[in-house]
This record gives structure tokens, sequence and C-alpha cells, in this order.
């Protein structure tokens, strides 16, 4: 594993004790980092409307657009989870992050255990819709 790969996890572990998940008890931490250096974290928030509970990896990208990151900035992305295996981000955050970054920006998929999967965001969503097409 990279250094990159190994300081972006650790964040998303960090990241991870912040969630807010009493419904599902399913914690889950994501830690951006964009291509001038700067990071961003997320954790999943829910609510008591379920079809409103936000996702870890959402909440980092969310958070880097609201602090006037745009689209293509984004260099990396860790995810990890108290999962078996790397965990597995769902279809809602494969879709946003085929819109906000980079075809072949890695991401960096991990679990509790130290285990650890490199993807792309274009192998997590490939032929993924878009608007306005961009590469990959
Ligand atoms: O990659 C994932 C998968 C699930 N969740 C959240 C959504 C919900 O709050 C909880 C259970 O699905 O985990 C994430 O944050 N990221
Ligand atoms: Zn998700």
């Amino acid at each position: 594993m990279n250094e990159t790969a190994e300081t972006l996890l650790h964040e998303a572990r960090q990241a991870r004790e912040r969630a807010y998940a009493p419904y599902s008890h399913f914690l889950v931490g994501a830690a951006l980092l964009t291509r001038d250096g700067r990071r961003f974290d997320g954790c999943n928030v829910e609510n008591a409307a379920y079809g409103l509970c936000n996702c870890a990896e959402r909440t980092a990208l969310f958070s880097a657009i609201a602090a006037g990151c745009k689209p293509g900035d984004f260099a990396a992305l860790a995810v990890t989870a108290d999962t078996p295996e790397p965990v597995s981000p769902c279809g809602a955050c494969r879709q946003v992050l085929a819109e906000l970054c980079d075809a072949d920006m890695p991401v960096w998929l991990g679990n509790l255990g130290g285990k650890m999967q490199q993807t792309t965001v274009a192998d997590l969503l490939p032929g993924a819709f878009r608007l306005e097409p961009r590469q990959g």
C-alpha cells in the first residue's frame, strides 16, 4: 500500500468514528484528497426518514464542493467500514463519483482489519450516465 493510501485510509477510519448512524449502526468513514493537497473527510449521517441518509463518500465530496472545489479537482478517495472485506460504495455514491471525479481517479477501499483494495471511479461505475461527457 502506498503512503498516500495509508494516510487517507487512516483519516477515513478517524472520520468513521464521527458517523451518525443510529439506525443501521453501520459506521463509514471517507477521506478525499484534492490535487492541491487539501483533505476533506466524511462520515455517514442518517435520519429517521431513512431516504435522507447520506453516505460517508458523498459527505466528503459535498463538503469539498461546498468549500469551493470543482469537478476534477480531486486526486484520490479512501473509504473504510467494519466489513469482512473492503467496503463497497453504494450505487448513489458511484454515480456522484463519476460526475465529480476523473474516471481514472484512484479509490482505496478498506476495512478495519487492514484489508485494502484499489479501484478507480470508472471501474466502480462503467458507462456512467452523464449529461456532459467527461473522459472514461
Ligand atoms: O459505502 C457506503 C455504504 C453504506 N454507507 C452508509 C449508508 C447508511 O448510513 C449505512 C447503511 O447502509 O451505511 C456509506 O456511508 N458508505
Ligand atoms: Zn453511498
